[in-house]
C-alpha cells in the first residue's frame, strides 16, 4: 500500500499537473494506494503526522509514502515523521527548485520515477540534517505554517541569511506565480536576491564547527548553508562533492564580499567554482553552531518560519530512507 502526498499548487499548479498523468498509470498497474492533496501551507506536516499515527509500520514493512512536490514538500513531510526507520519515501519532484533531484539524478520523466518507486526491493539511505533553533523572535516568515518548530531536519540544506531571506520573500511573492505560469520562474529568484543584496545588512557571526569551543569568527557574512546535498536555491552547487553518505555536513560561507563583487561571484557557483574567490569559504563538520550578531531568516530545504541568532546544525547519517 502506498500514500500519495499530493501539493498542488507546488511550481503554480505544476503538482497538480504531474499527478493528473500519473494517476492513470498507478490504476492501470492496479497498485494499491491512497492519496491526500495538501491543501495550505503545513497541511502535508499534518497529513503525514496523521500518517504515522495511524498506519501500522515496522523498520521490516515500512510506511511507503510517495511525495509529489519540490523540496519544500519533502521538507514538511520530514516535519511530520516520529520515527524514522520506519518510514520509506519515493519522491516525485514537481517543485520549481528541486535541488534534491538534481543531485540524486532522478529522471525527468515523472512515470519514469514512479516505475522506480514501485520496483524499489530496498530503500537506499541517505543523510538528513536536523537544526536546533536555540532562541527565535516574534517576527515570522509571511508563509510561515502553523507548525512553528524549533527543531526541524532537512533533506537538501539549512542555510542562514541571505539564502534564507531570499527564500522568505520568494515564498509569498505573487509574481512567482505569474512567473512561474510563464516559465520565468527563475526571474523571481533573480530579482528579489538583488533586492535582498541591496537591503542586506552587516551581520557578524561565530562558528563553532563539532565540538570546538573557539569561534571562527566573521565579522561580516552574507549567509551559511550547511549542507546534505551539492545544489540549493534551483541549481547553485554551493557544495561541490558533497556526499550524503558520509554523515557530515559541507559547509558553504559567504563571508566579506564587497556587494558589487557578489553579482560576479554568485553566476559561478551555479559550476561549483565560487571558492576561487576571496571571502567564499568551504567546511565540513558532523556539528555546526551559528550565533550571529542579529536574528535573521533561517530556512530547511527553502522553507521558513522564524528568524534566530543561535542555531545548531547535524547531520544524521544514513537516517532518510528513500525509494529510487
Ligand atoms: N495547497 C497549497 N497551497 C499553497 N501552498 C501550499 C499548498 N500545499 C503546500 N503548500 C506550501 O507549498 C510550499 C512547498 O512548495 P514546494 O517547495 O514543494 O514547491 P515550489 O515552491 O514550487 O518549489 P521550490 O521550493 O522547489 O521552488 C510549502 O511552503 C507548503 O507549505
Amino acid at each position: 500500500m502506498y500514500y500519495i502526498i499530493v501539493n498542488p499548487a507546488s511550481k503554480s499548479g505544476r503538482g497538480a499537473k504531474i499527478y493528473a498523468r500519473i494517476e492513470p498509470v498507478l490504476k492501470e498497474k492496479a497498485v494499491s494506494y491512497e492519496v491526500f492533496f495538501s491543501e495550505r501551507a503545513g497541511h502535508v506536516i499534518t497529513i503525514t503526522k496523521e500518517l504515522c499515527s495511524r498506519v501500522p509500520c515496522s523498520p521490516e514493512d515500512p510506511l511507503k509514502l510517495i511525495v509529489l512536490g519540490g523540496d519544500g514538500t519533502l521538507n514538511e513531510t520530514l516535519q511530520g515523521i516520529s520515527d524514522f526507520s520506519c518510514v520509506a519515501i519515493g519522491y516525485i519532484p514537481t517543485g520549481s527548485s528541486n535541488d534534491m533531484a538534481r543531485d540524486l539524478h532522478l529522471p525527468k520523466d515523472p512515470v519514469e520515477i514512479l516505475m522506480n518507486i514501485l520496483s524499489c526491493k530496498k530503500p537506499q539511505c541517505l543523510d538528513m540534517g536536523q537544526v536546533v533553533y536555540e532562541n527565535t523572535t516574534s517576527q515570522l516568515s509571511r508563509h510561515h505554517s502553523s507548525e512553528l518548530l524549533t527543531v526541524r531536519y532537512f533533506a537538501v540544506s539549512c542555510g542562514i541569511g541571505f539564502d534564507a531571506a531570499v527564500c522568505e520573500e520568494a515564498l509569498a511573492s505573487r509574481f512567482k506565480n505569474i512567473l512561474n505560469k510563464i516559465g520565468l520562474g527563475k526571474l523571481t529568484y533573480l530579482t528579489i536576491a538583488l533586492k535582498q543584496l541591496i537591503a542586506a545588512r552587516k551581520v557578524s557571526c561565530d562558528m563553532y564547527l563539532d565540538d570546538s569551543d573557539t569561534p571562527i569568527r566573521l565579522n561580516r557574512f552574507l549567509f551559511v548553508a550547511g549542507m546534505v546535498h551539492q545544489y540549493e536555491g534551483g541549481g547553485f552547487k554551493f557544495c561541490p562533492g558533497a556526499n550524503y553518505h558520509d554523515g557530515v555536513l559541507d559547509i558553504c560561507v559567504a563571508g566579506d564580499i564587497p556587494k558589487p563583487k557578489i553579482l560576479i561571484v554568485l553566476p559561478t557557483a551555479f559550476q561549483g567554482k565560487h571558492y576561487r574567490f576571496h571571502g567564499v569559504d568551504k567546511y565540513t563538520a558532523r556539528k555546526l553552531r551559528l550565533v550571529t550578531s542579529a536574528p535573521l531568516w533561517v530556512h530547511t530545504d527553502g522553507e521558513v518560519s522564524m528568524k534566530s541568532s543561535s542555531i545548531t546544525l547535524t547531520c544524521g547519517q544514513n537516517k532518510l530512507q528513500m525509494l529510487l
